[in-house]
This record gives C-alpha cells, structure tokens and sequence, in this order.
C-alpha cells in the first residue's frame, strides 16, 4: 500500500504532550500490577515501554489513559493532573491510545470508522439537525475531509470503502491510528502495533510513527518486537514484575544484566 510521504496540517498539528508518571500504583486483590512506577515520556520522543509477560505493562496503559482508576501515584499531562479522569477526558486532553487488539466496527467501512472517531459533532444532537442544519453539513464535511487525508497518509485509501471486519489485522491497526489521528493529539500509546503484522505492513506502521514524530507527537509504545523498538525508540523504559527495572536507551537497557535476568527469569518473548 502506497502511504503519503508528508502529513499536512490536516494529519497533525505537530504539538508534542509530556506524559509524567509518578509512583503509579495498581493493585488486583493481593497482586501489585503495577507496584509504583514512575518515569516521563518527552515531549517530541519516541519511548517504549518493554518487559516480560505480565510485568504489568497493559495496565499501566489502561490507568494512564483512563480505563482502570489507579490506587496511588499521578499522571500528568503536559503538567496537568489527569488520574482521576475518565477516558473520555483523557483523550479530549490530547492523549490516545489504541488496544493491543484492534476494536474496530466490524461492519461498518474504514472511512466510516474514521469519520466515527472525533466527539462533540455538532450532528450527534439531535436538535441541531433540525435548527442548524447549515452548521451539521459543514462540521459533516469537515470531518469526512479530514477522514480521507488521515485515511490517505495512513495508506489505508485503497480499502477505505472495505468492511472494517474485513480487511487484515495489520490494517486494522492502522485503523487504530486513524481513529486517534482524527482527534489530533499530543501523545499516542500504542499497544503492540507490530503483533502479528506482515513485514511490510509493519514497515508502513514504523514509516508512519516516524513521519508523525517528525512533525512532533510524543509516542508511548509498548513493543515485545525488539527489532521494531531499537529501529524506532529514542528511550526504553524495563518493567518487570510491577516494578521500572532499567530506563535509557535501547543499547544500554538491553545490555543490562537485571533486563537479561528479567527476560530469562521469566516468559522468553
Ligand atoms: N483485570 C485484571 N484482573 C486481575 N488481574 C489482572 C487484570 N489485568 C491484569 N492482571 C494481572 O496484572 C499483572 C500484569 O498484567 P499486564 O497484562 O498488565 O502485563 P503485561 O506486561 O501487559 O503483559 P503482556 O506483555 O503479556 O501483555 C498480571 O499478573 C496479570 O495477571
């Protein structure tokens, strides 16, 4: 799939979010998920956050974006205290994330699963249909604009008028980042974009996270592909067990004898 080499101003506005995690804390009944992990995604970078099975990495994605409440600890966007917020909130302060398994609409098409993506249309109340009908065609045009540009510089054009459900899970991934494209924001987490994605999929998917660091965006990826984070990653945060065991760059963290120790102590990816 040919993507576009440059995303325009329509792509990305290009403003980088700081993501500061403090002594975050999550517990499932006796077992410490998450044991007080802290660390900072800069603005402009590209982090991934790595470990072994269960170190505890999915959850701590789900507390930062607003899907699980958190039992101690901040998060802070670009200064501003965002733990106690839902997702919703979370994602209209500029942080997104997509899901280690693509949710697309299955049955509905990639342009309209895109088109889906922003809140707040003016359309979506229903009176406005009927007393501004001028406001909801503009904002309806507006988006399906930014939809295809979105859907063009993500190389998804020739399968925008494919079935979600139907088109491959790499491409579904691709979706993914679409959807939060549309909404513009500050920092992306992506979970395992690169799972179970052909080769040159993947290289699409890289190409892309690039070409939007290029113009700014502050990436959190979490990555067991180790090829993918060292090609990509200028910072790599370990966990293990719960717990931030190694931080640096993908050389130094990967040559650590706890990083090593951690891997063969436990689930070998
Ligand atoms: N909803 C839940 N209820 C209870 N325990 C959970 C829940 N979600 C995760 N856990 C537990 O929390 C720990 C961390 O799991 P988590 O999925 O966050 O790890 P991970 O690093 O993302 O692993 P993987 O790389 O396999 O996705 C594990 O012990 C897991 O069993």
């Amino acid at each position: 799939m040919g993507a576009s080499p440059l995303p325009d101003r329509s792509v990305c506005a290009g403003t980088a979010g700081r993501l500061e995690v403090k002594r975050v804390e999550k517990l499932f009944g006796a077992n410490r998920a998450v044991d007080g992990v802290s660390f900072t995604a800069e603005p402009g970078r590209i982090t991934g956050l790595i470990g072994p099975n269960g170190a505890g990495k999915t959850t701590l994605f789900n507390a930062i974006a607003g899907d699980i409440p958190i039992d101690a600890g901040e998060v802070l966007l670009d200064g501003t205290r965002i733990d106690s917020f839902p997702s919703y909130k979370v994602f209209e302060k500029g942080l997104a994330r997509t899901f280690q398994i693509p949710r697309p609409f299955a049955r509905m098409t990639v342009l309209e699963n895109v088109m889906l993506a922003p809140s707040g249309q003016h359309g979506e109340r229903f009176w406005n249909t009927w007393l501004r009908p001028g406001l909801v065609a503009r904002q309806e045009k507006e988006i399906f604009e930014r939809a295809r540009a979105i859907i063009e510089f993500c190389g998804l054009s020739p399968v925008e008028r494919q079935l979600a459900g139907a088109i491959s899970g790499g491409q579904q991934k691709l979706v993914e980042l679409a959807r939060v494209l549309m909404a513009d924001p500050r920092i992306i987490l992506l979970d395992e974009p690169g799972a179970g994605v052909n080769p040159a999929l993947l290289d699409t998917i890289v190409d892309r996270i690039v070409e939007l660091n290029r113009r700014g965006l502050t990436f959190l990826i979490i990555e067991h592909n180790m090829d993918f984070v060292m090609s990509l990653c200028d910072a790599v945060v370990v966990m293990a067990t719960g717990k931030v065991i190694a931080r640096g760059t993908p050389d130094s963290v990967t040559a650590a004898p706890q990083v090593i120790e951690a891997y063969l102590g436990g689930a070998v990816e």
